[in-house]
């Protein structure tokens, strides 16, 4: 009998689509027979879904599922067109799909040497996937699966029809084309049904080069949760945004999280019966796996005739994935310990089988999170891994990649968690093994015999998640580490270092006790342009400044306690100060640098020019001072906001500038900037508030607003304003970016970093104080974000390799900030 009860409850179906298979028949290729009956073992299936689990510890779940939902959803009711073999992955060696040929690599190297189908193998990773990827201890959908789905050799043998692409459109909310694409797939299907299929959409993310949508639907896209529900529920916190990739513009909704919708996502709310499921489901998640596991299956069948699939395959995940309990008591033989004595906290092994598998163990007494990465140069371009010890003693792993690499038709993954031991009731092994380091794109260094290259790690007792050090799915953030060191650079082992910012990126920023945040300047500098980014909200935002390449000695003051602002012709000074939006009473005010002698004081520009474009003189030095300021209010939430710049040369530099309340900064612009520099505000939304007219060739203000404005911004300038926090005379830049991040700073991050994924910035002063904000930044709400990460590490990269100025640590010179490399 059915394990899953779905042969009763879902009789109708099966009937309908074998009635309707025999019509499919008529669309196909006649010689294609779309079922076969494959021969594996037990053991065959549990090394399947092991490698199935191992792949969702990686953060492909959410792929894989889609990956299925994608293959099914070709079918068509109608005239029997389309079905899950395989179609797409006909010709899969030529194709120049990057995407397609990644789901292939995928579901190849989950097959592994089993002798079954892609398309059962699809259907049966995103099955798995469905079933295995609840927290622990939630009783999660359960998912049917059987074998039997032949993959289409040619293009004719499933052939989709060519109407499949007027269905499941992202882009629609209406109601009636949700129904309509559900109806071609079953007429069968009820409401609930669809609801709570759509409910997949809780897991993982959108990404530019697969759909032109960006972002995830929760905060934790690996957890399968009820969330999306509940998150549409509050529809009305989200705004229309559109991201754009390549030549694409898409229209999308996000909330204040960087939480997305689809607009097919919202449909769920614009229709009574569907929303009524939507709340319902909501505040019954039981049952919303329950209905999900059921409805899942029925897809996972679509146009199939069940009496030619094999019999049920388990699903769920035999082997615990709860977290373990330590065992016994003897670290291996080559621990090194730290501290180095009698007590240590951590300890970190390498053992290698001469074959390039080497599983390293970070053990640790305390919870916290170990970090291993492999790279080529600390992690920087590498994979790194991170693992937990929570508050049970019981760990968690899971991975992300820095760099997305070309994934190979037959990739290998730098890391797989491997089973967990544990040695003692206070030591938990987090353990990872490189596999086939030999087999490691070369972004990875350790190619060959893991020599070239560098095996950092980090650990800490902060949660990987803040506050939660139990919570296995969904890590956003990082934090500080304890230690970090190298276990294998060249043929060098085991250096242990503690609180190394050097080494290892993924730990940046040390702290000092653990508690004092340090501020982590972040300049990223890219070709063309940069923008400065509205986000048409009520909030204030970003300190940054920029200037010439060169920095401006002296501690940033993010209120600009400048009584002037002073520049010699050769300087192109900037100064960057809190941004107002649209929608604060004061909005952005730039200051022109056109004086005629190349001195500019803040309060002379402000009376001179309030251009939202400033063009510099055509005897080139034009320095280019940008004031933005934020008004203070507690009414106003965060929001992201952005410095930005046009260089119509593309060598405007940017460079953080720190000013003193000194009254003269200078700085030396690189020739670009003085020659032939422009530098622009741009408004990305179109919302600023038109408060400049032209006339006669000149702006002029409305007075009032003007008046009202240049008392805040002379105040402002002067150091009364409110903005003049706690007065502090000279902020260091731990100060600077607690300001920061209490003024919005962290909120910054997601948008910041749709921005950046959306390859919109080009260039930018990104200020954070934590790992956790960088994250943000960078859009690493999980795992599995890879190519989105990979842009945004390029990117910082190519900066480092500009060798741009970092301010905000005294080590100004060095390798880049701090960044998650
Ligand atoms: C009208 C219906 C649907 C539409 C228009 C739609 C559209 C999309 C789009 C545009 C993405 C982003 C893909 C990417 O950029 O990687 C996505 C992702 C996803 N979809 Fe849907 N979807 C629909 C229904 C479903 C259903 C029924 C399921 C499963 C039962 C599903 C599961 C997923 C999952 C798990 C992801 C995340 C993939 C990842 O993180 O890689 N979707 N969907």
């Amino acid at each position: 009998g059915c394990p899953y009860g779905r042969r009763d409850k879902t009789g109708a179906h099966e009937h309908q689509q074998q009635k309707l298979y025999q019509v499919r028949r008529a669309v196909a290729n006649a010689s294609f027979d779309p079922y076969y009956s494959p021969s594996v073992s037990a053991a065959d299936w549990d090394s399947m879904r092991s490698r199935v689990l191992s792949s969702i510890g990686l953060g492909n779940g959410p792929r894989l599922m889609r990956i299925a939902w994608d293959n099914a959803k070709t079918w068509d009711a109608v005239d029997g067109s389309g079905g899950s073999h395989a179609q797409a992955y006909v010709g899969i060696t030529t194709t120049t799909d990057i995407n397609i040929r990644a789901d292939y690599a995928l579901l190849t190297a989950i097959r592994g040497s089993v002798n079954i189908s892609i398309s059962d193998t699809a259907a049966f990773a995103g099955a798995v996937s469905a079933s295995n990827s609840c927290l622990s201890g939630v009783a999660c959908a359960n998912v049917a699966f059987r074998p039997g789905r032949a993959d289409a050799t040619t293009t004719s043998d499933a052939p989709i029809s060519s109407s499949y692409a007027e269905f499941f459109d992202a882009g629609s909310a209406n109601p009636a084309d949700l129904r309509a694409s559900f109806s071609r797939l079953s007429p069968n299907l009820t409401d609930r049904e669809i609801v709570a299929l759509m409910g997949a959409h809780n897991l993982g993310d959108c990404h530019l080069p697969i759909s032109g949508y960006a972002g995830p639907w929760t905060l934790t896209p690996l957890a399968f949760e009820n969330t999306f529900f509940r998150l549409l529920q509050n529809n009305a916190t989200y705004v229309t945004q559109n991201v754009t990739y390549n030549d694409s513009i898409k229209t999308q909704y996000i909330d204040t999280q960087g939480r997305m919708m689809l607009f097919v996502d919202m449909s769920l709310t614009r229709d009574d019966s569907l929303l009524n499921w939507v709340n319902y489901y909501a505040s019954n998640e039981n049952d919303f796996f329950a209905d999900f596991g059921s409805a899942y299956s029925i897809i996972l069948e679509l146009g199939l005739d069940a009496t030619k699939l094999g019999d049920y395959v388990s699903t769920v995940s035999t082997v615990s994935t709860s977290p373990v309990v330590a065992q016994s008591s003897a670290l291996p033989a080559g621990s090194i310990c730290y501290p180095a004595d009698s007590t240590p906290i951590y300890c970190v092994v390498k053992v290698s089988d001469g074959n390039n598998n080497t599983v390293y163990t970070v053990h640790s007494v305390k919870t916290g999170w170990a970090a291993l990465g492999v790279g080529s140069n600390s992690m920087a371009n590498g994979d790194v891994i991170i693992g937990w010890k929570n508050s049970t003693g019981g760990v968690w792993t899971n991975t992300f990649t820095t760099v997305q690499h070309a994934i190979s038709v037959n990739p290998q993954s730098a890391w797989q968690q491997i089973p967990l031991t544990d040695k003692a009731p206070s030591w938990a092994n987090i353990s990872f093994s490189a596999v086939h380091l030999n087999t490691i794109d070369s972004n990875s260094g350790l190619v060959g015999n893991d020599i070239n290259g560098a095996i950092t790690f980090a650990v800490s007792s902060y949660a990987p998640i803040s506050g939660n050090i139990d919570k296995p799915f969904g890590v956003a953030s990082f934090f500080q580490h304890d230690i970090s060191g190298i276990l294998v650079e060249s043929n060098s082992s085991f250096p242990v270092s503690s609180n190394s910012t050097s080494t290892v990126g993924i730990a940046v920023g040390a702290t000092i006790c653990g508690v004092v945040l340090v501020a982590i300047i972040i300049v990223i500098f890219f070709r063309k342009q940069i923008y400065q980014y509205w986000t048409g909200r009520k909030q204030k935002a970003l300190v940054a400044v920029a200037g010439g390449n060169q920095t401006i000695n002296g501690a940033l003051n993010p209120i600009g306690r400048l009584s002037t602002f002073n520049h010699n012709t050769n300087a192109a000074n900037v100064a960057v100060l809190p941004i107002a939006n649209e929608y604060s009473q004061y909005p952005p005010f730039e200051i022109s640098t056109t004086s005629a002698n190349g001195r500019v004081v803040f309060s002379d520009s402000i009376q001179q020019q309030q251009t939202p474009s400033i063009t510099p003189s055509s005897s080139g030095h034009g320095a280019l001072p940008l004031l933005l300021r934020t008004t203070p209010s507690s009414a106003r939430d965060a929001d992201p906001l952005m410095l930005s710049a046009i260089s119509n040369n593309n060598h405007l530099r940017f460079s953080t500038a720190m000013m003193s309340s000194a009254t003269t900064v200078v700085a030396t612009p690189t020739a670009d900037v003085k020659q032939n520099a422009l530098f622009e505000v741009v408004e990305q939304h179109s919302q600023l508030p038109d408060r400049n007219e032209e006339v006669n060739g000149a702006y002029v203000n409305d007075a009032v607003d003007f008046q009202q404005y240049f008392a805040v911004v002379q105040a402002f300038v002067l150091g009364e304003s409110l903005l003049d926090e706690n007065n502090a005379a000279q902020w260091n830049s731990a100060e600077v970016a607690a300001w920061v991040i209490k003024n919005g700073g962290e909120t910054n991050a997601e948008r910041i970093s749709r921005l950046i994924k959306d390859e919109r910035i080009t260039g930018a002063v990104l200020m954070v104080t934590r790992i956790s904000d960088l994250c943000s930044l960078l859009g690493i709400h999980a795992y599995g974000d890879r190519v989105l990460f990979e842009a945004g590490m390029t990117k910082l990269k190519n900066r480092a390799g500009a060798g741009e100025t970092v301010v905000g640590q005294t080590n100004v010179s060095e390798e880049p900030p701090l960044y998650l490399a």
